[in-house]
Order: C-alpha cells, then sequence, then structure tokens
C-alpha cells in the first residue's frame, strides 16, 4: 500500500527562548494524513513548544518546518478549554467563524449550520444557549473541540486537552476523540504526559527527552481496536510498559544532557 500524503515536516528544528533557554534540540518528524500522534514526555521538555511550532503560532530558531495544510485546515486546542465566560456555548463555537466571516467567507446562516454541526459532534446539542459557568470541565473541554472542529479541519493539534479532567471523563473524552477523528478522517498530534492515554489513542507514539527536548523514541502503536477490553489487555499494559521506560530514558537522557551543558558552561 503506498503510504500517505505527508501533512507535516520538521528537519532540524529546534527552538531557543531569549534568556537561553533551549526548550527544543533539533527535530526531525514527519507526520502522515490519518495517523494519531501523541508527543509524550515529561513536564517541560518541549511538547507544546513543539506543537506551537507545528502549528505556526511560533518560528523555529533553526530547520525548516513544512506544513501540507493550509492555515484554514488547522486548529489548535489548548491545555484550557479557554472559552469567553460572558458569551453562550454557541457564541464561543462560532468565534473562529466570526474571525473567518471578517473577511467576507460565510454567510450568518451557513455559520449557524456549521456550529450545529459541530456541536451535535460533541454531543451538546441541546446546549447552545447555555453558558461556560453552568457547564461540568468535560463539558467545556468538549465545547472547546467543537469550536475546533467548526471549521473542518484536516489537522488537530492539542495540546494535553483532557489533562485537567478526571479518569473517567477522560477516558470518556477519549473514546469520543477516537471516534471523532475516525469519522472526519483527522490527522492528530496530541500532548501528553500520560503513557496510558498515549497507548489508547495513537497510531504512534514520540517519546521527548527531558529538556532540552528531543526525540528519544519513536514508537509505532497501530493497534486494530481500541475499546474497554484494549484498556484492560495485556497488551495495553506491556506497551503503556515499554512508553514508560522510554520515557524514563528520556528522563536520563535530559539529565546527562543538561549536566553536560553545565560541564562546557564551567
Ligand atoms: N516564551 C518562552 N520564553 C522562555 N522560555 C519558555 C517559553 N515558552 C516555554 N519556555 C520554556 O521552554 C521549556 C519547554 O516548555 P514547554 O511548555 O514546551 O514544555 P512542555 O513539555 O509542554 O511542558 P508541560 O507538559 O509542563 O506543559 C520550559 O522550560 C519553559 O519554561
Amino acid at each position: 500500500m503506498p503510504e500517505a500524503p505527508v501533512v507535516l515536516h520538521a528537519q532540524g528544528v529546534s527552538r531557543r527562548f531569549t534568556k537561553g533557554v533551549t526548550a527544543l534540540s533539533p527535530v526531525d518528524l514527519t507526520v502522515r494524513e490519518g495517523e494519531f500522534v501523541s508527543l509524550l514526555g515529561p513536564s517541560g521538555c518541549g511538547k507544546t513548544t513543539l506543537l506551537r511550532l507545528m502549528s505556526g503560532l511560533d518560528t523555529p530558531t533553526t530547520g525548516t518546518l513544512t506544513r501540507a495544510v493550509a492555515e484554514d485546515s488547522l486548529s489548535y486546542v489548548f491545555q484550557d478549554a479557554t472559552l469567553m465566560p460572558w458569551a453562550s456555548v454557541r457564541t464561543n463555537v462560532r468565534l473562529p467563524l466570526d474571525l473567518e466571516r471578517g473577511a467576507g467567507k460565510r454567510s450568518a446562516a451557513d455559520a449557524a449550520q456549521a456550529v450545529d454541526a459541530a456541536l451535535e459532534r460533541v454531543g451538546l446539542r441541546d446546549f447552545g444557549d447555555a453558558f461556560p459557568r453552568e457547564l461540568s470541565g468535560g463539558m467545556r473541554m468538549r465545547v472547546s473541540i467543537a469550536r475546533a472542529l467548526v471549521t473542518e479541519p484536516r489537522l488537530l493539534l492539542m495540546d494535553e486537552p483532557f489533562g485537567a479532567l478526571d479518569d473517567i471523563t477522560r477516558q470518556h473524552l477519549d473514546d469520543e476523540l477516537l471516534a471523532l477523528a475516525r469519522r472526519h478522517r483527522l490527522t492528530v498530534v496530541f500532548v501528553t504526559h500520560n503513557v496510558f492515554e498515549a497507548v489508547y489513542l495513537s497510531t504512534r507514539v514520540v517519546v521527548m527527552s527531558a529538556r532540552p527536548g528531543r526525540i528519544v523514541e519513536d514508537v509505532n502503536n497501530d493497534v486494530p481496536v481500541r475499546n474497554a477490553d484494549f484498556r484492560g489487555s495485556p497488551d495495553f499494559a506491556m506497551r503503556a510498559a515499554r512508553l514508560q521506560a522510554a520515557l524514563l530514558k528520556g528522563q536520563q537522557a535530559g539529565a546527562v544532557d543538561a549536566a553536560s551543558i553545565g560541564n562546557t558552561q564551567s
């Protein structure tokens, strides 16, 4: 079977911030259409930095990053739901279309239809008139996902979207996300530091070292079925253990890197 087209390609991409913080060592990474790639790494290893570079919100210090989808085919989901508290769910979800409509792209009726469809997709059809304060944390995150889906993106960049939720809600949203990704043939890059979530969701897991982040392992995780049986299976536990070991290796590599940087500076 021919390989799916490339959606994202990073070559030698690094990011150094002012004040000398190197958040990301040179990274090479290719993401293909339909993949669900998790970036897994310890806190502060540069996952968000890499995701922001992929989105175009930030530019690399070195290297090149090419994206084969247009800016309006890409959506970014932040760690927090980041909803406007004074606006209804419907208005929140419509925001990207309002910004787009400024450029004369879509009629109000089309926008309303797209908002309803996005709310339907995340199971919030009856909550369009509610305000964020009336919703649970999980529902707010679903609104945030509906807002990301309303433009019908091909590429979804998600920065630890379920990190603040309890396990049951997280698992529920994991299932909803998988169904959405499958139904709409999305390519997803998903930041997490949770090995179990990475195993459950991803077709591929990119494990990063502690800061300065670099890729220590690129693990294929293409499994045929993802459901409660899979979560409870020995295969699942083995995959999680393997990622845990890779994470540990990455943490140690980060510590060694930091020590050698210290040595060269002293
Ligand atoms: N704008 C910035 N200016 C200076 N340093 C920054 C900036 N953004 C991030 N950093 C630093 O870069 C490093 C990587 O940050 P980043 O947010 O990418 O990590 P992360 O892996 O996403 O962490 P977490 O899992 O905790 O969200 C951190 O040490 C952070 O302090």
